[in-house]
């Protein structure tokens, strides 16, 4: 079964430039989403780096109102133009007129899809990164999203959803205080832990269907060929004990850890 690899490198703040050219050449390409919840912390950080940065919906109000506070000692017109959305895409129902036209002046490109209200304005910006960048290697390409844990639990539920159904594309999760991404059980995962950004608390979750056998190493509390569904074991509050992680399972599991202060 073959190896699949996971760093959440993109956390590490940037230190020198020689370090930082470091970093960028072990770090997996990515896009940046944002979703409509509070920016974490750490979003200029992601974004400085993001090959194309996408706002959902409402999102975009997130970016306008939100980047400003993160700069106090800067003016906020400044803030606005710097961070400006390539996209901005969704149903438009929660994104302001005044937010739209502030982008669509600057050349955001704007994809109303008001039509489709079957799937997640989420959903629609991973749909629409995948078409775009149809010939990247999606073994070291990922997509990060921000905002999308801890609010409303429809919403949360709809995020997790998407992990499952682009199950074949590398997708995080994030929000100031944990990363979620999924583990399919095509493969088996290492997964490399930048303990000054992340951990130690974390979590191995059965979403979607029950795991019949699931070994880890590196854990307080390892498993060893366990089974694990909901209304029998689920891996929470275990704690990470190793720089490795190693999992291997039957079923897709997901990986969570926590995000340390920023
Ligand atoms: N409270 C929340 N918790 C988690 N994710 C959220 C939350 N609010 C929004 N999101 C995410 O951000 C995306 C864009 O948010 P937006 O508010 O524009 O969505 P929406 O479809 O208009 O929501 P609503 O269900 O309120 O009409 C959503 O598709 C969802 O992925
Ligand atoms: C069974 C079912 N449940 C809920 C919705 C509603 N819905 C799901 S995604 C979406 C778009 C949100 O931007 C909306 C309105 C549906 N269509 N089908």
């Amino acid at each position: 079964m073959e190896l699949m690899i996971h760093s959440s490198s993109f956390l590490l703040p940037n230190t020198t430039a020689g370090e930082e050219e470091d970093n960028r050449r072990h770090s997996p390409t990515y896009a940046l989403v944002l979703l409509n919840q509070r920016l974490p912390k750490f979003t200029p950080l992601l974004w400085q780096h993001a090959r194309v940065r996408v706002c959902a919906d409402g999102g975009a109000n997130r970016v306008y109102d939100e980047m400003p506070l993160l700069f106090p000692h800067e003016d906020a017109a400044h803030v606005r133009r710097r961070f400006k959305p390539d996209v901005i895409k969704g149903d438009m129902d929660s994104i302001r007129s005044e937010v739209l036209s502030f982008y669509s002046e600057l050349g955001t490109d704007v994809v109303d899809e008001s039509d489709d209200q079957d799937t997640t304005d989420l959903h629609k910006c991973i749909a629409y990164i995948n078409g775009v960048m149809p010939n990247v290697d999606k073994s070291s390409f990922c997509i990060l999203v921000t905002g999308a844990l801890g609010g409303r639990f429809d919403h949360e539920a709809g995020n997790l959803n998407v992990l499952h159904r682009f199950s074949t594309t590398r997708i995080t999760l994030l929000s100031d205080e944990c990363l979620i991404y999924l583990l399919p059980k095509t493969h088996r995962h290492e997964i490399h832990v930048n303990s000054s950004a992340e951990g130690p608390h974390c979590g191995l979750v059965p979403m979607g269907m029950p795991s019949g056998r699931t070994t880890t190493t590196g854990l307080q509390w390892d498993l060893n060929d366990a089974e694990m569904r909901f209304g029998g074991l689920v891996s929470t509050s275990n704690i990470v004990k190793a720089e490795r992680v190693t999992v291997e399972s039957d079923a897709d599991l997901l990986w969570t850890i926590s995000i340390k202060k920023f």
